[in-house]
């Protein structure tokens, strides 16, 4: 027995178009226009908007080392609330994802208690410490889909071009936070309006930009694929499109808060508004959104970067860097950009789909026949508040507390599998 959700509507060219979609096993196996089919479990998506499950190629999942903040249980949970299917993992963990062995308990905990795909990127060096190259061939073999040291930048020149070279002849991406720490000096905002309004220490544009720079000349000349982490100013923008129009093999995400927010919108020091890279100008939140249009940006990510609410309780200085993000993007992005006329909204939904897909050469994200049954089911017309009460996460770390959002995910399937349902989805059992 299979499922058929029906009367939903899906994207076809721009426009939505009402299908019925079965889904047998862990596939699709059909989309048209009616499906009388007898003798399947039988789902009503009247109204509700029918799209690949998102890919989200940023997120910390903490686990191992840091179960306060997330899990891989409650990680995956909060990625399937909010529409994801695929979820890439950071190596921030302790230890850090810098041998074949943490690769291969992380897919394993994923595959027991996961509700989503669990990606792992191993570490660029060893701990993350800048010091060493990993075995990124061991990694890969294990597993690993791309090599990022992820909540630090990679300080040396030598040590991120030698890291080019290894992962280029094994395949994989490069995927990097830019952060020059000796311009960083422990800054806490973005220095501009709010750092001077609130006496606090400032971390400059150039402090990513640089790197990006100097990244894309290594890219360039190593050939490797170059992926810049959670882009936020408009001076990385340029240097991306930049190298795009001279064919380096250079790509980059943006997150939903970077598209939305700029340092003026802080209303005060609240470390719900901390992250790293931090809320920039609003003239860097323009070029994010020109940048995403013109496809300098390839791809939206949430960075979803669980805290604990003792460690956000700190201050904004002493808390640590991150929001989470995975249960809110697809509810901000569609009524914040999509409502609001700036966007489609196939330009976003290919943005958390298809093109992260292509971009790391993964089977997912599309809704197609033969395909795997990953499925987000959308309800574009109730409005509800941000209620991090709420969240499957463990995170409770969000500046986004009280806004009123519509695209709120009310089912999600995961390789045919429902791992999230709203009360409203509920089945009405099987077409006689
Ligand atoms: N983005 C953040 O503010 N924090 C991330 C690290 C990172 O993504 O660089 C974290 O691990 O908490
Ligand atoms: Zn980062
Ligand atoms: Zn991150």
């Amino acid at each position: 027995m299979g499922t058929i959700l029906c009367n939903g509507q899906i994207l076809v060219d721009g426009k939505l178009v009402k299908k019925d979609i079965l889904i047998e096993g862990t596939n699709v196996s059909r989309i048209a226009d009616s499906i009388e089919e007898a003798g399947h479990e039988v789902l009503d998506a009247a109204g509700k908007l029918i799209v690949p499950g998102f890919i989200d190629m940023h997120v910390h999942l903490r686990e191992p080392g840091f179960e306060a903040k997330e899990t891989i249980a409650t990680g995956t949970a909060s990625a399937a609330r909010g529409g994801f299917t695929t979820v890439a993992c950071m190596p921030n963990t302790r230890p850090v994802i810098d041998t074949p062995e943490t690769v291969r308990l992380i897919l394993q905990k994923a595959k027991e208690e996961g509700s989503a795909r669990v990606l792992p990127m191993g570490a660029i060096t060893v701990r993350e410490l800048g010091q060493e190259l990993t075995d990124m061939a061991a990694l890969k073999e294990a597993g690993v889909i791309a090599v990022s040291d992820d909540g630090v930048g990679v300080q040396s020149s030598k040590m991120m071009k030698d890291a080019m070279k290894v992962a280029t002849s094994l395949g994989l991406p490069v995927v990097a936070h830019c952060e020059d720490d000796s311009l960083v000096e422990g800054g806490c905002v973005h220095e501009g309006v709010f750092s001077e309004k609130h006496g606090l220490k400032g971390i400059p544009s150039e402090a990513e930009s640089i790197h990006v720079g100097r990244d894309i000349l290594l890219a360039e000349a190593t050939g490797a694929h170059y992926h810049v982490c959670h882009i936020s100013t408009a001076e990385s923008v340029r240097l991306v499109r930049e190298a795009k129009q001279r064919g380096v093999r250079v790509t980059a995400e943006v997150c939903p808060h970077h598209l939305l927010l700029c340092d003026e919108d802080i209303p005060g020091p609240d470390a719900n508004y901390k992250m790293n890279p931090p809320l920039r100008s609003r003239r860097d939140r323009q070029a994010l959104l020109q940048g995403l249009k013109d496809g300098t940006i390839d791809m939206i990510v949430t960075d979803h970067a669980p805290h604990t609410a003792e460690e956000k309780g700190r201050g904004i200085e002493l808390a640590p860097f991150g929001i989470v993000g995975l249960e809110t993007a697809f509810p901000l992005l569609y009524t914040k950009l999509v409502l609001t006329g700036e966007f489609t909204l196939q330009e976003i939904v290919d943005r958390m789909t298809r093109v992260p897909a292509e971009v790391f050469n993964l089977p997912w994200g599309a809704l197609e026949e033969g395909k795997s049954a990953d499925i987000a089911v959308i309800d574009l017309e109730t409005e509800k508040e941000v209620n991090p009460e709420t969240f499957a996460s463990k995170g409770r770390n969000t500046p986004f507390t009280g806004w009123k959002l519509k695209g709120w995910p009310v089912l999600t399937m995961l390789e045919g599998r429902i791992v999230w349902q709203a009360e409203e989805m509920n089945s009405e059992g099987a077409r006689q």
